[in-house]
């Protein structure tokens, strides 16, 4: 047994029957970062182009970036559609930011034409801290998450005006940021949430170096796989 266990090893079939694969979408965005911090918490990162390699993933982060230009990318490369679907059936998906954006089922401050993919049941308002406050950093209390607040980086974020009674509310923004900035009608905001297997941050993790939302996104998407 432990040696057909180290064979397979060997060959690596072993490991790749217990190591999850997480895409990222690959269109446009910080999808290094991602990269590197999907692999800084423990998983197997792909880029996302293609349909097929959409279909070889057990999760996909749709990274920061700009949502105009990754919805009209979506289209042109064929993947809204299959992406579309893959939500509906269930694939765990974690959009920070751009990606949160796209996870929504309704935008304010979009522009003319822009699309979602949906899933999430809620409205995000684009671009939505306005340019006093364009970029800043605040520390986050969030929801279900050990080890303190987490600082949270928004640049150009969004942040969500509603959320439909299935959507878990993770972390809201506070009334002043890290530097100790009031931020006004920004305090109070939403801007982490979870609805079934979507997660959704209007902060980019992947730029701070603690991986904590995205560990527990590999955790989840573990759980997923296995169950
Ligand atoms: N940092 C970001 O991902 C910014 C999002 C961007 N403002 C958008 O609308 O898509």
């Amino acid at each position: 047994m432990l040696d057909d266990r180290l064979r397979l090893r060997r060959r690596g079939a072993y490991t790749a029957a217990v190591t999850t694969t997480i895409g990222v979408l690959a269109l446009q965005g910080d999808v290094r970062e991602h990269t590197r911090a999907l692999e800084g918490a423990g998983a197997r990162v792909v880029p996302v182009r293609r349909r097929a390699e959409l279909e070889a993933v057990d999760g996909l982060v749709l990274p920061g970036g700009e949502s105009t230009t990754m919805d009209k990318l979506l289209r042109v490369f064929e993947l809204r559609d299959p992406l579309c679907a893959a939500i509906a059936d269930g694939l765990p998906v974690y959009g920070s930011c751009a990606g949160m954006i796209l996870l929504a089922d309704r935008i304010t401050g979009g522009i003319e034409g822009q699309q979602t993919l949906g899933g999430m049941d809620v409205t995000v308002q684009r671009n939505a801290f306005g340019r006093q406050v364009d970029s800043f950093e605040a520390d986050l209390p969030m929801q279900g998450f050990e080890g303190g607040p987490m600082r949270a980086v928004f640049i150009r974020a969004p942040w969500i005006t509603e959320a439909g009674p299935g959507v878990e509310v993770l972390a809201r923004i506070p009334e002043r940021s890290t530097a100790g900035e009031g931020l006004g009608e920004a305090a109070g905001k939403i801007v982490a949430a979870r609805s079934g297997r979507l997660l959704a941050t209007a902060f980019h993790p992947e730029v701070t170096g603690d991986w904590r939302v995205h560990a527990q996104f590999v955790r989840e998407v573990n759980a997923t796989r296995r169950s």
